[in-house]
This record gives structure tokens, sequence and C-alpha cells, in this order.
């Protein structure tokens, strides 16, 4: 009777539609909880200073993707008060966190930098090509590695490296010479030799050759030679341009790395089969520079034969790491060039200074004068100095960054839960009138200069490091500082010591623009002459 009576009273549903509703049921549940409950009235970070408004669902999501890169993130930094931490939220209320002052980036970077780590989706994505190289791994692995290789990245190392540095500086003066001038040169009204070239065309092409042989021993010569099968594969792969790395990246941002993989099939073999090319290539490389110590050759520099004679790493370690530096070090350092070109384009006054500053200190030959200690030389020049450093500041190459905490832990004081995503913005910090003063977003390389001693100096007049995050600091920052500001003191003084330039359009404002570094749009088209007999040799006093 009963069993009748409830057989009536129940609708009919088949089991899986009442299962199919429990589910449904809990999602609601559970969305309910992470949309509303989580972030309103439970999570810890619910009480620092957030960032109002923002659209419906999404809120702030598009805040870090907004071009360029970082400058959304410097409005924040001046229009949200707060005490180093700002809240923001994204897609569905998830919580994120920018750090906007030196107390909490140092907290992050240096007191416990290994509570944090990169975002998972972009270091697998990376590590598909750089294997496990600096770069991209975690905990004691990347303590072991960076331990190791640091050595090679040392002081002395890199003072070692600077004839390579300024012999290929001056190699990139004599192809533009020769492109611009040696066709039809046109002579202007002063009888000065004048000409026009894309500077952003020449300037990955002579970082990609610096690298070369100071990081893997060998000449690309890419500013002659465009053919190279290393430099190819290389191109191919990192190509911010193509449309299909662009999807692919996405994707795997998004974590469909499945999909991606189907839906961009033959792009995807192509890369793989383009890495084990390089990997190849690379070994090779190793092979003979083993050889070649064996043989008791001397006189080899670069970076592969320090980390070879430290007989640390595995010929397979070894492909990692030079891949890495050919990743990180290359269009990292020509980018910050084209920075340089552009604001002294805009600055005539300090391009003339410094070209007389130049010429007056180092000699167009330097390995002429055995006396002649161009390193010390390139180092100690205030105006260089000043300007390549406010450059960096205005114009980091890595306008941002990011982390997620890998553990419940602390930024000075304020619980962070595991998993929350943690942005950090050179750009904004480097801008921010709060550590910078009313003209934070001004180029005066004099900040770099001590007025007293007029030698350069070490902050740019703020009150500490942290003030400038282009490298970030502590045991995740740039391990390659020191080798891209060498690079770029010989370029720029080279480059500034031989030609006079200025905009093709004067008109043109460069707009910052691409995927991890930051390059102008539509390249840095100049007007260039070239500037009357450089001294070949200068007697050292
Ligand atoms: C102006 C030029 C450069 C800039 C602005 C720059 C900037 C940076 C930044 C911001 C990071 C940290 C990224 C992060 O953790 O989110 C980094 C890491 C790194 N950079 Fe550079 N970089 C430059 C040149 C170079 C060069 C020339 C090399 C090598 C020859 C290099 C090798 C590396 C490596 C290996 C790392 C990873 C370090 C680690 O995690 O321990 N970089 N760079």
């Amino acid at each position: 009777m009963l069993l009748a009576i409830c057989h009536h009273s129940l609708p009919a549903w088949p089991l899986n539609l009442i299962l199919a509703q429990l589910v449904g049921a809990n999602l609601v549940l559970f969305a309910t909880y992470k949309v509303v409950l989580y972030p309103y009235l439970l999570s810890p970070l619910r009480h620092l200073p957030r960032l109002k408004g923002g659209y419906p669902l999404i809120n702030h999501a598009l805040l870090t993707f907004q071009r360029p890169l970082g400058d959304r993130l410097l409005n924040v930094h001046k229009t949200v008060p707060n005490n180093g931490i700002i809240l923001f939220r994204g897609f569905f209320n998830s919580e994120s966190l920018i750090l906007t002052s030196t107390a909490t980036l140092a907290d992050i970077l240096v007191a416990h930098p290994y509570d944090f780590e990169k975002p998972r989706p972009g270091a697998e994505f990376l590590s598909r090509v750089l294997g496990k190289g600096l770069i991209v791994v975690e905990g004691d692995l990347h303590k072991f590695q960076r331990k190791n290789i640091m050595p090679s990245f040392s002081f002395r190392s890199i003072k070692n490296l600077y004839p390579i540095f300024w012999s290929k500086s001056v190699a990139l003066t004599e192809r533009i010479s020769t492109e611009t001038f040696g066709v039809s040169p046109t002579v202007d009204g002063s009888g000065a030799v004048t000409g026009y070239v894309d500077v952003n065309f020449w300037s990955s092409k002579v970082t990609l050759d610096m690298i070369g042989i100071a990081g893997l021993g060998r000449d690309f010569n890419v500013l002659s030679n465009f053919d190279d099968e290393l430099v190819e594969h290389y191109d191919f792969i990192t190509d911010p341009s193509s449309i299909q790395n662009r999807i692919l990246f996405g994707l795997w941002m998004a974590g469909l790395k499945s999909f991606a993989k189907v839906f961009l099939r033959s792009h995807d073999q192509n890369l793989t089969r383009r890495t084990n090319q390089l990997r190849i290539i690379c070994k090779n490389l190793i092979m003979e520079k083993k050889q070649s110590l064996k043989a008791g050759s001397e006189g080899s520099k670069d970076l592969l034969s320090t980390l070879l004679e430290s007989n640390m790493f595995s010929d397979d370690d070894l492909v990692d790491q030079l891949l890495t530096f050919l990743a990180a070090g290359h269009e990292t350092t020509s980018s910050t060039f084209i920075w340089v070109v552009y604001l002294l384009s805009i600055h005539k006054d300090i391009q003339l200074q410094l070209r007389e500053e130049i010429r007056a200190n180092i000699p167009h030959n330097p390995e002429a004068n055995a006396e002649f200690d161009l390193a010390e030389t390139l180092e100690s020049l205030p105006l260089l100095n000043a300007v390549c450093n406010e450059t960096l500041r205005l114009y980091p190459t890595v306008p941002l960054t990011s982390r997620v905490a890998a553990r419940d832990t602390t930024i000075c004081d304020a619980h962070i839960p595991k998993g929350t995503r943690i942005f950090m913005s050179p750009w904004a910090i480097n801008r921010s009138p709060d550590l910078w003063g009313a003209d934070s977003e001004e180029f005066k390389p004099e900040r770099w200069i001590d007025e007293k001693t007029g030698k350069p100096n070490k902050t740019g007049g703020a009150t500490n490091n942290y003030c400038v995050m282009t490298f970030l600091h502590g045991p995740r920052s740039c391990i390659g500082q020191g080798f891209a500001k060498g690079e770029l003191r010989a370029l720029v003084a080279a480059f500034i010591g031989a030609f006079d330039i200025e905009l093709e359009n004067p008109s043109y404002v460069p707009v910052p623009s691409g995927i991890v570094t930051t390059k102008p749009h539509d390249g840095m088209p100049l007007k260039i002459k070239r500037v009357g007999e450089w001294a070949s040799t200068i007697i050292w006093k």
C-alpha cells in the first residue's frame, strides 16, 4: 500500500535526471561559495585596499593585458590609496594582488622568494623550448642552477666580454653606414652625408650576434648573413608576429594545451621539429667546444666555456641553459637599445653632450691601445651610464611579471593564501611619482649623476634600489643584468659616437607593444648623419 502511494507521489523521473539535478545543485552551491561567499565574507584578502568598479563578472580581468603593459597598473598605483598591496578582482570575482611599495617587493623577492613561483601555464609553455633552463625551474633545482651559473656572469667574466660587445657594436655602425650611405649617399645643406634607417631591424641582429659569440662561442654574423640555421629555427619558434604562435600561447595560458595541439596540429608539430633541431645544433656546439677545450685552446671567454669548466651540468642541461640565454638575452637588450635611440633623438642637447663625452674618452679602435681599459671606461663615463640607466628605468623591457603563492605565506604581515596570483610591474614602480617625485615620467639622465662628484650614482636619487625594478631583485632577478648593461653601453657609445640621429618623422610617438617584452609597435625609423672623423686612437691619460 505504502509502496503504491510512494510510487504515485514521486515524479516518474529517471535516476540520471535526479543525479544531474544533484550535480547541478552542487555546482550552484560551489559557484555561490566561490563567487560570492568566499571573496566577500571569508577571504583573508578582503580587507586589503581594493580597486573598485570594473565590468560585471569580469571585473578588472583585463587590467594586466592592456597595452602598454603596466601602464594601467601605474594608474592604479596612483589612484588607489594603499600600504603596498592592492587587491583587484577578475573573472567571477577571482582575487589577485598588485604590489606597490618597495617594502612589499623586497619581502616577496628577497625575504622569501621561494614561497612564490612563476605561473604554471606560462612556465610550461616556455619549457617546451627551454627545457629545464634557469628561467623556468623552481625550488631546489633553481637554487642549484643559479649558484653554479652565477660565476659565468661575475663581474670579471663580464669584463672579459667587453671587446666582443665593442667589436659587434662597431660592426653595426659599419653595416648601417654601408646600407644607408653606400649606394646613393645624400648630402644635406651643411655638407653632411644623410640617410634613413629603421634601427629596429638592426638592433635585434646585433644583439643576437653578441649573445652568439659571448654566450655560445659562435659567431652567427647575422649582421651580414641572414641564413644561419640556428637563427632561422629560433626566429620561427619565437616570432611574436606569428598569429599561430600567439593563438598557441593564448590557448596554453588558458589551460587548453591539449586542444591547442589538435587545433594547430601542423604548426605544433613544426614547432616540435624545429625545437628538436635547435637542441641538436646546440648539442653539437657543446661537443665542439668540449673538444677545443680538451685540445687546450686558450682564450674562450664565452658563457658556455665557463659553464663547461664548472663541470656541474650534463650536456642536456647545458643545451637548456644555452637556449635560455638566447631567449632571455637577445630581444630584451635590443628593445632597450631602441628606446635609448628614441629618447636621444628627441633630446638633441643630451645627444650632443653624450657624443662629446664618448669621443673625448673612447678611441674608435680601443684594441689598438693595450693600455686602454675599455670596460673600465665604459662603466665610468657619467653621461653614458646615466642615459642607459634612465632608459632602463623608463622603458623596462619586461614591464609586468607575476607570481603565484606556492603555499600559505605572508607579505609584510598580510596573510596570503596558497594559489594567490601576485602582479609586479617594473613599468609602474619605475615611473611611480611616490617613489620618483612629480617628474617621474620625464627623461632626466642627470638623476644618475652625483651632483658633488660628477660620477655615476647607483640609485638615480631615489631612496633605495627597489625603486628600479627593471631586472627585479633577489635570487630570481635577471642573472644577465651585468651582461645586458655591458652590451648597452657599448652599443650606445659606438652608435652615438658615429651618428647624429633624429626621428624620420618628427611627430612620431612610438607605442610600446609586444607579448612579453616591449618594443615600439611601428619600429624606429631614423634620419641619420655620419659625424666627422672619430679619432682612431686616443692617448690614454
Ligand atoms: C635589458 C635587458 C634585460 C632585461 C630588462 C631583463 C629583465 C629580466 C627580468 C625582469 C627577469 C625576471 C623575470 C621574472 O622572474 O619574471 C629576468 C630573468 C632572467 N634573465 Fe634577463 N633581462 C635582460 C637581459 C638578459 C640577458 C642579456 C641575459 C643573458 C645573457 C638574461 C638572462 C636572464 C635569465 C637566465 C633569467 C632568469 C633568472 C632566474 O630566474 O634565476 N637577461 N630578466
